[in-house]
């Protein structure tokens, strides 16, 4: 039993862990009668990265989509929680996720067009995310858009403001999606194989401008990719999932230098080839 003096010694007492800014628990996500993710739970402390791994259809998206309140059509959360900063957001209605996608959580995804109205500048529409979720007025709005864009280091951003989503190339517009995503001041930024679909130098610098904006602004950042030198990267920690279920999680390099699960230790061995050693060893 530990002593009552001890505890209430500040000079031996051990310092609080901070409470987890997203803790999932027990979740479990159903398309009618077919669960398709069974129980998976982890925790995200605040100013952390977590790495979600796993083979096709092992339930990262899912999961993240879980958590951001916007499941596939057909498909439920059937148990379990996800709490963010402490509010159980699982069944939040559509008004109560209003207030909390922005200024809680956002994120980014592999097809950034596809997030983009065509028929608009982007430069318009990250204006208008600027007035309907932080009120402000066009003009500051618009100077505020300006000065995010040539945050994510995009060159001549009053330029690139004005320009079609047409006229970007696929980083461009994945810095664009990540300054809408940013725009609010988010606490956590999901980014789901953000930077899959671009070529590996332009993958490089979008993965250099996640790890500098997780510096810049303590954002936190749930990582979903195949690529474990992706994760290797950028995460303190990882998950693995299989089939709808945690295999295995820990610290980034323990779960990917001695591998407990069988199953975590072929998806590494998979890897070695893609120079996973070089990364691992930064
Ligand atoms: N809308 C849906 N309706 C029914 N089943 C679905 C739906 N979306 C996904 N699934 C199934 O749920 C399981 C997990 O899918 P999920 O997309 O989360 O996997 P993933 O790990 O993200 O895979 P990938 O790396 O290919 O994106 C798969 O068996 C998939 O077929």
């Amino acid at each position: 039993m530990t002593s009552p003096l001890l505890e209430s010694d500040p000079a031996t007492a051990a310092a609080p862990a901070a409470a987890p800014l997203l803790s999932v628990d027990d979740l479990h996500l159903s398309a009618g009668a077919r669960e398709l993710v069974h129980g998976v739970s982890f925790d995200l402390a605040p100013g952390e990265a977590i790495g979600l791994v796993g083979e096709s259809g092992s339930g990262k998206t899912l999961t993240c989509r879980a958590i951001l309140g916007v499941p596939p059509p057909g498909v439920a959360v059937s148990g379990g929680t996800v709490r963010l900063a402490g509010d159980d957001v699982a069944h939040y209605t559509r008004r109560q996720w209003d207030r909390v996608r922005g200024p809680r959580i956002a994120a980014v995804f592999q097809d950034p067009a596809s997030y983009l109205n065509p028929s608009l500048t982007v430069g318009r529409q990250l204006t208008e995310v600027l007035r309907v979720k932080n009120g402000l007025h066009r003009r500051v709005a618009r100077a505020r858009a300006v000065e995010l864009l040539a945050s994510m280091g995009l060159h001549r951003p009053e330029h690139v403001h004005d320009q079609y989503p047409y006229e970007l190339s696929g980083g461009m517009l994945q810095r664009v999606l990540i300054a809408i995503a940013v725009s609010g001041d988010p606490d956590l930024l999901v980014a789901d194989e953000a930077t899959t679909a671009l070529d590996v130098t332009v993958q490089a610098e979008v993965l250099d401008l996640i790890a500098a904006l997780r510096a810049e602004r303590r954002l936190s950042l749930l990582l979903v990719s195949h690529d474990l030198a992706v994760v290797a990267q950028l995460c303190d920690r990882v998950v693995v999932l299989r089939d709808g279920r945690v295999v295995e999680s820990g610290p980034t390099r323990q779960v990917l230098d001695e591998p407990a699960d069988p199953y975590t230790r072929a998806l590494v061995a998979d890897h070695r080839e893609y120079g996973l050693d070089r990364l691992v060893a930064r």
